[in-house]
């Protein structure tokens, strides 16, 4: 099987791969039937002198390749007819601005296999950089806590070069004594609590976390049944919650009345109630003065992220009074850090662990006979250009009738 690490064409340039030079030599040990070509790309995080070196010299045509792999859409003229590729498409929640896209793979023959879509039969993801998305959110945070109250000057994440240099950056500030709220826990949640852990700040229970005082840094992890509850009073399992979003009503304001910073690390389903709200933004009891939203949903359940932000720009502020942007360093100002492709700015290690994550989620399956299901679960389209039967749901979608 021959595949091809496919250049990155979208704009802005993203500078992640799916498997770093060191990579690529580790998966043709393993799987001697396989093998991998580099398609040549000047904007990469690794060069293409780096691929050489590991003996994988760039090649500007890669159409004898079988298995395309990419991170980002891949434009509909790149695309090359009678493919497999994976990729991200942002199709399988009927993105508009992706329709053509869609169309495109199908008209080509392509066999799409989202990142997205590469699960557990349970459903939960096998691979994605959401990791990532939580470390570099949460440094970004605390660029922003720094900025709002003049404690620290720190780098930008994208000026780093690894997530050690991160590290040490953070081991340069000294912490007051703030409250620290962190929502999910999934892949972003557990990245976040990475750098709280390397911080060492201490970590609190709910009780602790709502009643009591400390003379330094603390903070709290929270699922949804923490901060939800159901509207008649049971209390079920998170499974409940999942399914029947809509008998739940928000409990987060008493995690806003005592937190400083919030970082936003949950999934949040449409059906499920905000966690504050406009309103609530304006009550005396809210006390959050710094969002690091790395769930990044827009005006919804963090009711200040009114947009999302830039890496180069990545930080606005709020007010709430007039539910509006304005400057961060106003004094009515909540500052929000709302960057919706946090990964991108540590694309060395966000590279290195997602090649992880393929190379034991992906490629295996392609040696054995696909005994776990994960290209059958993942597989959108079919070589003969039809929707398969898991991803039916997007004909309308395709045929531009929603
Ligand atoms: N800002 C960025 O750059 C960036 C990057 C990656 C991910 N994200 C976003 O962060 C969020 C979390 O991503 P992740 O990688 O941690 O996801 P994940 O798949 O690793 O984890 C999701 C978690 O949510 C739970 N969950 C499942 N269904 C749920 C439901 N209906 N309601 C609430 N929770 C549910 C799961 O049990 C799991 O713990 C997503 O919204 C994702 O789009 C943002």
């Amino acid at each position: 099987m021959k595949f091809s690490i496919i250049k990155e064409r979208k704009n802005p340039p993203d500078r992640r791969v799916v498997f770093p030079p060191a990579m690529c030599k580790e998966v043709e040990q393993k799987y001697p039937d396989a093998s991998i070509e580099v398609e040549s790309s000047d904007i990469r995080f690794f060069k293409d002198e780096q691929y050489a070196q590991e003996g994988f010299m760039p090649i500007t045509d890669v159409t004898d390749c079988e298995v395309m792999l990419g991170v980002k859409e891949v434009p509909v003229d790149a695309l090359i007819p009678n493919k497999k590729y994976f990729f991200f498409s942002h199709t399988i929640k009927k993105a508009p601005y992706n329709r053509k896209l869609l169309q495109a793979v199908l008209a080509k023959n392509i066999e799409l296999y989202d990142h997205e879509t590469i699960t557990k039969p349970s459903g939960s993801r096998l691979i994605g950089f959401g990791r990532y998305a939580g470390i570099v959110g949460a440094y970004n945070g605390f660029i922003a806590y720094g900025k709002k109250y003049n404690l620290w000057n720190m780098p930008k994440a994208e000026h780093l070069s690894n997530l050690s240099e991160m590290k040490q950056e953070l081991d340069k500030l000294e912490l007051p004594a703030i409250k620290i709220c962190l929502t999910g826990n999934g892949k972003v949640a557990h990245g976040a609590k990475e750098i709280l852990d390397h911080l060492k700040i201490k970590e609190v229970t709910i009780e602790q976390y709502l009643n009591d005082s400390f003379s330094e840094a603390v903070y709290c992890k929270i699922d949804v049944l923490d901060y939800n509850k159901r509207k008649d009073g049971q209390v079920l399992d998170k499974y409940d919650f999942y399914n029947n979003a809509g008998e739940y009503e928000s409990n987060f304001m008493r995690f806003a009345k005592v937190t400083n910073y919030f970082i936003a690390g949950h999934f949040y389903d449409n059906s499920a109630p905000f966690l504050f709200t406009r309103e609530d933004c304006k009550s005396e009891d809210f006390n959050i003065k710094v969002v690091a939203d790395v769930s990044c949903d827009i005006d919804g359940p963090v009711a200040c992220t009114i947009r999302p932000s830039t890496i180069a720009d990545p930080i606005y502020g709020y007010d709430p009074e007039t539910e509006s942007e304005i400057d961060f360093m106003d004094e009515r100002a909540i500052v929000v850090m709302a960057v919706d492709n946090l990964p991108c700015e540590l694309p060395k290690d966000a590279s290195e662990g997602f090649g992880e994550m393929f190379l034991e989620h992906v490629i295996p399956a392609f040696y054995n006979g696909d005994k776990d299901g994960v290209l059958e679960r993942a597989k959108m389209t079919t070589s003969d250009g039809k929707l398969t039967e898991r991803y039916a749901y997007l004909q309308d979608y395709v045929d531009g009738k929603e």
